[in-house]
């Protein structure tokens, strides 16, 4: 039987992808990039990541396109079983993985306004793959189905009952990567704080933070769509809904202008008018760039704040995703001003990304790689061999 899983997280920006064998072993991985201005493939294995082909330029789908039929040439898809899709949004019915059909797809859709940089490329890259290979089996692995068991109050925004019952509802994101960071939580801080009240902080493009407790998501930073809480590379995070108001109010202003405005030229992008890249800020010595990277920090210490009252203390936090795993200045920061937690930084540990960076008292302080990929591809091993048993 063909069981090869390969594994796409279509975004705006970029395709990254992984190619997984029958045991779950990684056989491939890489990404392309830069795909509206002069899309290239790059192979993330080994140390140096070699540049391997430049498809046509067009959007996710096209992209998408091109890099199975690179992978076709090179022989790498004659065991290929399934396809498992990164899909941000899958709304108040999705709490697990599932087969995609066209009934799903137009379900999903419905969905788009509510995660514009995510929704859109998936589900047309999906769309584009289903036409080619009509009989492949393909699977929706979903940022939000982690969250779905959360207690209503945690789902609830203050708002008059009839919306919730539409479905506005705070959903929470980056479930893919909390539910990895979550199975590895145990090795890391040990069995009883893996169970206790645990923060980890997601802090890539997009930047959320969760609260479990007994490795279960209890809240979440983020809310209806994935610009709540914590403020990211070019989206804005929390804000006074008043402020959008405003803006809708203005001549001339239309809601794609003002969407455009809080999803892309927020953020550390908007504050610095710099650069969304963390890396380039840090690096930076503007004032702009250090009132940006400032913001941030405080940013998180207050969805640190909020979650830790959530849990009633804190036993274990976690840093994951690009700058999280990689910033150690930024983790330094944070840990600094957390004192009051009785949280303490190896300095040594945390320089080298150690996966524990405490200095043995307070709570564990951890950087756990995430791997959104790894998961989808374990989720859609389990759907192909489930299917194969019918
Ligand atoms: N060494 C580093 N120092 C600071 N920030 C970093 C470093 N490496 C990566 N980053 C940040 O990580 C961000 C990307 O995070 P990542 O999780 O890879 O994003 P994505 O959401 O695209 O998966 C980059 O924009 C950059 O700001
Ligand atoms: C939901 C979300 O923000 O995802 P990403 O970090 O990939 O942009
Ligand atoms: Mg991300």
């Amino acid at each position: 039987m063909p069981d090869d899983q390969l594994v796409l997280n279509a975004g705006s920006a970029t395709v990254k992808f992984g190619l997984y064998d029958g045991q779950g072993r990684l056989r491939l991985r890489g990404l392309v990039e830069r795909i509206s201005e002069a899309p290239r493939l790059r192979l993330l294995q080994g140390e140096a990541p070699t540049e391997r082909f430049r498809p046509l330029a067009g959007g996710p789908a096209d992209a998408a396109e091109a890099l199975l039929a690179w992978l076709e040439a090179e022989g790498l898809l004659a065991g290929l079983g399934a396809i498992g899709h990164r899909v941000v949004h899958g709304g108040t019915h999705h709490a697990a993985p599932v087969l995609l059909d066209d009934a799903l797809l137009d379900d999903l859709e419905a969905l788009a306004t509510l995660a514009p940089l995510h929704q859109p490329p998936a589900l047309a890259t999906i769309r584009r793959l289903r036409a080619q290979q009509p009989g492949l089996l393909q699977v929706a692995c979903f940022d939000t189905a982690f969250h779905r068991h959360q207690p209503r109050v945690h789902q609830l925004f203050a708002l008059p009952r009839r919306l919730a019952d539409e479905g506005i509802l705070r959903y929470g994101f980056h479930g893919l990567s909390y539910a990895h960071v979550a199975r590895r939580l145990p090795e890391v801080v040990g069995a009883e704080r893996a169970v206790g009240r645990v923060v980890i902080a997601h802090l890539g493009q997009g930047c959320s933070l969760c609260a479990l407790r007994g490795g279960q998501s209890l809240a979440s930073s983020m809310g209806f769509t994935a610009l709540d809480g914590m403020m990211m590379g070019s989206r804005c995070g929390r804000l006074d809904p008043g402020v959008v108001l405003h803006l809708l109010r203005q001549p001339g202003m239309t809601t794609e202008q003002v969407e455009r405005l809080l999803y892309h030229d927020s953020g550390l992008y908007g504050v610095s008018g710099i650069s969304a890249d963390m890396r380039d800020l840090l690096a930076s010595d503007h004032p702009q760039a250090a009132e940006a990277v400032e913001l941030f920090v405080e940013r998180l210490l207050q969805e640190i704040g909020a979650l830790t009252a959530t849990l009633g203390g804190l036993d274990a936090l976690v840093f994951t995703a690009g700058i999280g795993e990689h910033s150690a200045e930024i983790r330094e920061r944070c840990v600094a001003r957390l004192g009051w937690l009785g949280a303490a930084l190896d300095p040594a540990a945390n320089a080298h990304h150690a996966p524990r960076i405490d200095a043995g008292t307070g709570p564990a302080l951890a950087v756990i790689p995430t791997d959104e990929e790894g998961e989808i591809a374990a989720a859609t091993r389990q759907l192909l061999e489930a299917s194969s048993r019918r």
